[in-house]
């Protein structure tokens, strides 16, 4: 067995239910509909040894609130991110693979904090309809699951960046953002200054997912000592994945994705993996949760033959 297959070997499921970095109540309903959908049952048909600790305790949801600021929810959020980075660390020094499960792409803020402990030099490849490159200043929702990767990045005010103990190990020149067809005007400049490599829908479309992943693991695999995975349910065209809070229309296909999580499961330095924003209320005879399972089995390995 090779090192790569010890640790694919064995994985925990940190189960994030949180919805307040978001607009829309309901993801936080997420990690259970997967694991009704049978996301364990999934994982152990490819030989996976799976360890479910079941989902990390929250507070009960605070009262409505009136906003005042551009983060809104924030102690909230950042507790919750909080429990995420040292559930994600224990995982990691139990020789466990976390497989992140959310909640609202927020808790990205969380598993890279904990991924930024163990590794140097972190390549992110996020896959999502949106870049959630937004900071403080930059926001037009104030939403914080917008402002997830360049927090990871460690761009954006101290109210987010290093807010949980951690300088990040993130190196931009190895991040990658594939899928993307929806970004705010500000969000936009910043990507576009950034050393993040974009790969919109167009790129998709004109050069094929496969050409895209090929340049997509060579920038984040390369000379980087963990890759992480981070993707975003609504990535997927609405057609295919209707269970998610932020639709847009435009999206990737399903064998686009599958070919995706195809090819990182290929890489040797995927270190971890996270998959967010599934929204069980909106979606339509579990058909999202159950193309999420699919595209998590096709990351750890599953073959067509
Ligand atoms: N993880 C997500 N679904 N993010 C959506 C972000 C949408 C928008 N750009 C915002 O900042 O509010
Ligand atoms: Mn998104
Ligand atoms: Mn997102």
């Amino acid at each position: 067995m090779s090192k790569k297959d010890d640790v694919i070997g064995k994985v925990r499921i940190v189960g994030v239910p949180l919805d307040l970095g978001a607009d829309r109540r309901g993801i936080d309903m997420g990690p259970d509909a997967l694991r009704n959908d049978g996301l364990v049952e999934a994982l152990e048909k490819l030989g996976i040894d799976v360890q479910d600790t079941g989902n990390i305790m929250l507070p009960p949801r605070p009262p409505k609130k009136k906003y005042d600021s551009r983060l809104k929810n924030y102690e909230e959020v950042i507790f919750a991110c909080q429990r995420v980075r040292d559930f994600v660390g224990r995982s990691i020094a139990d020789g466990y693979f976390p497989l992140v499960i959310g909640g609202d792409h927020s808790i990205a803020m969380g598993t890279t904090a904990a991924l930024s402990t163990f590794y140097n030099k972190i390549g992110i490849i996020w896959i999502d309809a949106h870049g959630d490159f937004n900071t403080e200043d930059t926001t037009i929702s104030g939403n914080i699951h917008g402002m997830s990767f360049a927090t990871s990045c460690g761009r954006g005010s101290k109210n987010l960046v290093g807010k949980l103990g951690v300088r990040t190990s993130v190196s931009e020149a190895n991040c990658v953002l594939i899928g993307a067809r929806d970004l705010d005007p500000l969000e936009r400049e910043l990507l576009k200054k950034s050393n993040v490599t974009v790969f919109t829908m167009r790129d998709i479309d004109e050069q094929g997912m496969h050409k895209i992943m090929k340049k997509a693991l060579k920038i984040a695999c390369d000379g980087t000592d963990a890759l992480h995975v981070s993707f975003d349910i609504d990535v997927m065209d609405p057609m295919e994945a209707p269970g998610v809070g932020t639709p847009v229309q435009g999206g990737m296909t399903y064998r686009e994705a599958h070919l995706a999580m195809e090819m990182i499961s290929e890489c040797p330095n995927l270190k971890s993996l996270e998959v967010v924003e599934l929204n069980p209320i909106l979606d339509r005879q579990n058909v999202t949760g159950k193309l999420a399972i699919g595209l998590i089995s096709s990351a750890f390995g599953k073959k067509i033959l």
